[in-house]
């Protein structure tokens, strides 16, 4: 039923904002106008607006918007996104609001095709760079708002052609240069406080019902004295900073409309004191304004916690309860006055954090409030901790099989990195030059699996960050394939390292050792003890460690557990890994503990966990050397040769006692891996 075009678009959409739990959406195909997928608008087959204002989304908008077929309203606001705007945007846009994100980069200059913008918000988001001139052809733009970004520079010409506009906020940015390009336009309401744009003010732009302008350096602009009682200049129209003169006027006439004329002030010096006089009482009005002001915003600092966003009236609640706004010390503007849906006694009522239905952008913004103005307070911004993983941080991209194929050379065999239980690793080249391993999962591995609980394990797979374990990059859901794409550790595995490369293996020194031993600890630690939710991995071998490009250690395969086949315990075993219980069907964290002890057996001894070619009593790694542990003579002959007796023999000792620790037989006596990561830490700590 919905165009094929459109479902295309939000198909991709939901990929790059990270497949968020949105009902009907989906990531591939689905029929959103037909099953009214969560924020999507239709008329008859085609998507006219996806409305997913506070929708706690993150991700990126890395993604072609410009497929959408007819699409008029997109209202992503208030929410996590990060990336930039993309420069490939539906032409049929009216509305466009992204305000209130994590948005940086630049404003595409492909605003320009927007032909039929009407209303347009980027405020509050971190967008920089100037504003492109690209406002040719925006003859119907009423309302823009790019207030508090970081942008820069000056007003671009093509604005003087907006002739529709009538709201228009850039404060809180650091734009620079004159304001003459906006004067012809017809305003309502024009708010470029806090930016760096220098005087003087055009008249016309007085005349603004709702002007607001202080807090840039032409609000300062010196009255001219006599020449005869000073030496400046007559007529200051260029910027000056604030305070260098005593005789100063906040936001008062320009210095074109002040008497500038050094004759006509010598000759009538009654004209001087009437304009002392009036400049005085000017001041006086001014500092009572000021206080006045002060009282109101401390008043409403006290009161009021709200996010402004004045197109869009929507105000987020900001509640310590709130799990997309945890605590934070990020500063970000809110604005107590400008929610223009608002009646005013609603906003002086305002006194508790509250949610506000979405309205269609004013075209008519009231006066403003007494004392309103940009009250910047300290905000929430997810933070990410070892156990909490916020909404905004790297979310897997989607690569399609085409691509996939394209980048490792249609999977051909000189890119097949290796086989394992779940399917084949190839290596891949980005356009970007980045290289990845794209893991193709065998049909067989995924026969029970659908879309969503694929997209689920995707998604807990990508929630695993941590500096020792392999990073999930993307992922590829399409035409029956499913693809994870990690992140390329340049020199394999451990088990390569050191029963198969020579080169790798020379630089296994003793201490690199221990460092190997602690860094997969802490990776084990972080699955067992600090991930959300916790993880076993149950496949932990020394072909499980990866070492990137400084010889540090990544664990592969974390939180698939779940695609191994049933078989994989008796694997587990057959390869020497395998703790006693599982024998009877039981998978802990203490089997992890075991499985750990065995790869610090390789690490000491530089044997296989298990090796066919090693006469029988010695096959299996464990059961040749727990005897051997504890006895310091057999220690030292047991260590590997290749190490050349470069250790002290009390390390030696001391990773002998956790090995003892990790293998016995009963589970329970194993200890955490926060313990072990302690001992090793110690062992790193003191250069044992
Ligand atoms: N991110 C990666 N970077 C570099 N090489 C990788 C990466 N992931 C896997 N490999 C290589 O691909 C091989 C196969 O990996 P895979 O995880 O599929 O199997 P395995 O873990 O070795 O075996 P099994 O799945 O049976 O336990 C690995 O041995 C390793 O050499």
């Amino acid at each position: 039923f919905t165009d094929s075009r459109d479902i295309l678009a939000i198909n991709s959409l939901y990929a790059a904002l990270g497949f968020p739990p949105l009902v009907g959406w989906l990531l591939a195909g689905g029929d959103p106008c037909l099953e009214g997928w969560q924020g999507v608008q239709c008329l008859n087959s085609n998507i006219t607006g996806i409305v997913l204002n506070d929708a706690n989304l993150g991700g990126e908008l890395v993604v072609n918007l410009g497929t959408f077929a007819s699409i008029t309203q997109i209202d992503l606001s208030n929410n996590h996104i990060g990336g930039s705007i993309p420069s490939n945007l539906p032409v049929t846009l009216k509305t466009f609001f992204l305000s209130g994100n994590q948005l940086t980069g630049s404003i595409p200059e492909s605003l320009s095709t927007l032909g039929l913008l009407t209303d347009l918000s980027l405020n509050n988001n971190h967008l920089s760079g100037a504003i492109p001139d690209s406002f040719q052809q925006l003859l119907a733009l009423a309302n823009l708002d790019l207030s508090a970004n970081n942008l820069s520079g000056p007003m671009p010409p093509s604005m003087a052609r907006l002739s529709s506009i009538s709201t228009l906020h850039l404060e809180d940015n650091q734009l620079t240069g004159v304001l003459d390009v906006l004067q012809d336009l017809p305003l309502i309401d024009l708010d470029i406080e806090n930016n760096l744009f220098s005087g003087p003010i055009p008249p016309k732009l007085l005349g603004i019902p709702n002007f607001r302008s202080k807090g840039n350096p032409f609000n300062t602009t010196i009255i001219p004295s006599p020449p005869a009682e000073s030496p400046l200049p007559a007529s200051t129209s260029e910027a000056q900073p604030p305070g260098i003169n005593p005789v100063i006027q906040a936001r008062g006439p320009s210095s074109s409309e002040l008497p500038h004329s050094s004759g006509q002030q010598k000759s009538n010096m009654s004209k001087k004191v009437v304009w002392i006089a009036v400049g005085g009482f000017f001041i006086l009005v001014l500092l009572a304004l000021g206080l006045c002001v002060r009282m109101s915003k401390w008043y409403k600092e006290k009161s009021t916690v709200k996010v402004g966003d004045h197109m869009k009236s929507s105000i987020l609640n900001l509640s310590s309860s709130n799990p997309s706004h945890p605590k934070g010390n990020e500063t970000q503007r809110i604005d107590s006055g400008r929610h223009n849906s608002l009646p005013r006694s609603n906003l002086e009522e305002d006194q508790k954090i509250q949610t506000i239905s979405k309205n269609p952008p004013p075209t008519l913004p009231p006066q403003p409030l007494a004392g309103e103005g940009v009250i910047v307070k300290p905000v929430a911004i997810p933070t990410t901790t070892v156990g909490d993983i916020s909404k905004n941080i790297h979310f897997p991209r989607f690569f399609s099989v085409a691509s996939l194929q394209h980048y490792t050379n249609s999977f051909s065999q000189e890119n097949l990195i290796g086989n394992g239980m779940l399917g084949s690793v190839y290596k891949a080249e980005l356009p970007n030059g980045k290289v990845v391993a794209v893991k193709k999962l065998e049909n067989a591995t995924l026969r029970q699996w659908s879309d969503e609980d694929f997209i689920g394990l995707v998604s807990n797979v990508s929630k695993l960050q941590n500096d020792n374990i392999v990073g999930l990059e993307g992922y590829c859901l399409e035409h029956g394939q499913r693809l994870f794409i990690y992140e390329y550790c340049k020199n394999g595995t451990l088990h390569d390292a050191l029963h198969l490369d020579e080169k790798i293996h020379e630089k296994l020194s003793w201490n690199a050792r221990v460092h190997l031993a602690l860094q997969a600890a802490k990776a084990l630690e972080y699955l067992h003890e600090f991930c959300q939710p916790l993880v076993v991995h149950q496949n932990f071998k020394s072909a499980n460690i990866l070492l990137d490009e400084e010889l540090n250690v990544r664990v592969s395969d974390c939180g698939l557990a779940s695609l191994l086949p049933s078989s994989y315990t008796s694997q587990l075993q057959g390869l020497g890994y395998g703790a006693p219980e599982l024998e009877s069907g039981s998978y802990t964290y203490q089997s992890d503990v075991y499985s750990f002890g065995i790869v610090m057996l390789e690490l000491l001894t530089g044997r296989k966990a298990f090796d066919r070619s090693k006469p029988r009593g010695e096959q299996y790694l464990v059961r040749w050397a727990v005897p051997r542990l504890h006895d310091i003579d057999a220690l030292s002959r047991m260590v590997d040769p290749s190490l050349d007796s470069a250790y002290s023999s009390k390390s030696i000792s001391r990773f002998a006692d956790i090995i003892s620790l990790c293998v016995q037989a009963e589970p329970e006596f194993r200890p955490p891996m926060s313990e072990i990561v302690q001992n090793l830490l110690h062992m790193t700590k003191i250069n044992l």
